[in-house]
């Protein structure tokens, strides 16, 4: 299992071409975020957006509105349950489903819709609760194309394969019968495109909180949506992540996923200078 470098993240993160627009950057809707977990969503768009996502949206309860406008005035809204939201998931580059969503049905409802609409060109980033549903629902999967980014335990319910028994090789084997590419989450994350296989060497337990996986569905989302849909973008996605929490930790003792997001911009000058003068 090969081990992801900061020298891929250099080549990934480019200084961007002056004449462009938001337009080249990705259009990436988040949908989840239901009356409990509005944060979740909250957390994923924000990272897309500080991540560099061109044009961030959010289908989502309702009830989340107001908070998320005052928290990210980029990011545009639509509930989930509107009538739109089939048309509108007909104009993105990237869509993420799942954080915060929930299990019930109307996040069902909200799952078959993406799935319905969803077109063969397009990135799907299937996170925490539609992972679960997919899986307890053995839900038919559309073509599209696919990132997983389970914990164990969704790892568990989406694989069969229990916790202790989750090595590299039965994780390699099971995600081979996925589509497109798993990311099995723990303290160090091993990634599985449908020809590699691949480890994160970085981050640390001060992730260790609520909202550090659907920060991590934003930046995926942002780099498809700038880097293009290839291996280096979501390999490079993983990492930095970790680096930046890294960062923060070597002087916070936990790297809340607000700091992280906060932390992101910074970052990606560095590399992409880091890049300019390769
Ligand atoms: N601010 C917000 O709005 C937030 C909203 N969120 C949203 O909540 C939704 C539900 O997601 P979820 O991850 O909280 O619940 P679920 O899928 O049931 O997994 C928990 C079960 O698995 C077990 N477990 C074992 N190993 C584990 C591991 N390595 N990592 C994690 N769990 C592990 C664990 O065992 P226990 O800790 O109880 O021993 C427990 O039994 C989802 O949509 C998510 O996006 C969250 O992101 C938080 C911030
Ligand atoms: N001890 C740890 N060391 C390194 N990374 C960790 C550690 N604990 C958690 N993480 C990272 O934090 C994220 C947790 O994801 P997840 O459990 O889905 O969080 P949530 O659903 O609360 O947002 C993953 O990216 C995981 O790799
Ligand atoms: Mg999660």
């Amino acid at each position: 299992m090969q081990l992801i470098s900061a020298t891929l993240v250099q080549q990934v993160i480019q200084p961007r071409p002056t004449a462009s627009y938001k337009g080249n950057y990705g259009r990436i809707l988040i949908v989840g975020g239901n009356a409990r977990f509005g944060g979740a969503a909250i957390l994923s768009a924000s990272a897309a957006v500080y991540a560099g996502g061109g044009l961030v949206s959010v289908a989502t309860d309702a009830v989340n509105r107001d908070a998320l406008h005052a928290r990210l005035p980029e990011a545009m809204i639509i509930p989930y349950d509107d009538a739109n939201l089939a048309d509108l998931l007909q104009s993105m580059t990237v869509i993420v489903i799942g954080p915060g969503l929930g299990t019930d049905e109307t996040a069902l409802k909200v799952l078959n819709t993406v799935f319905e609409a969803v077109a063969p060109e397009q990135t799907l980033i299937i996170d925490g609760s539609a992972i679960t549903l997919v899986a307890t629902h053995h839900m038919r999967l559309p073509k599209a194309r696919f990132i997983w980014t389970p914990h164990q335990m969704e790892w568990q319910r989406l694989s069969g394969i229990a916790i202790a028994a989750q090595t590299p090789a039965a994780n390699q084997a099971a995600a081979a019968k996925l589509p497109g590419t798993v990311i099995v989450k723990s303290h160090r994350s091993e990634i599985f495109t449908p020809t590699r296989s691949y480890q994160n060497p970085v981050g640390s337990p001060a992730m260790a909180t609520g909202g550090s996986g659907d920060t991590l569905t934003g930046i995926i989302a942002a780099f498809v949506g700038q880097f293009g849909h290839r291996d280096a973008s979501i390999l490079a996605a993983v990492y930095t992540h970790s680096a930046v929490a890294d960062l923060i930790a070597s002087d916070h003792y936990v790297a809340l996923p607000s700091m992280v997001i906060q932390a992101l911009p910074g970052y990606m000058a560095k590399m992409a200078a880091a890049s300019a003068n390769d």
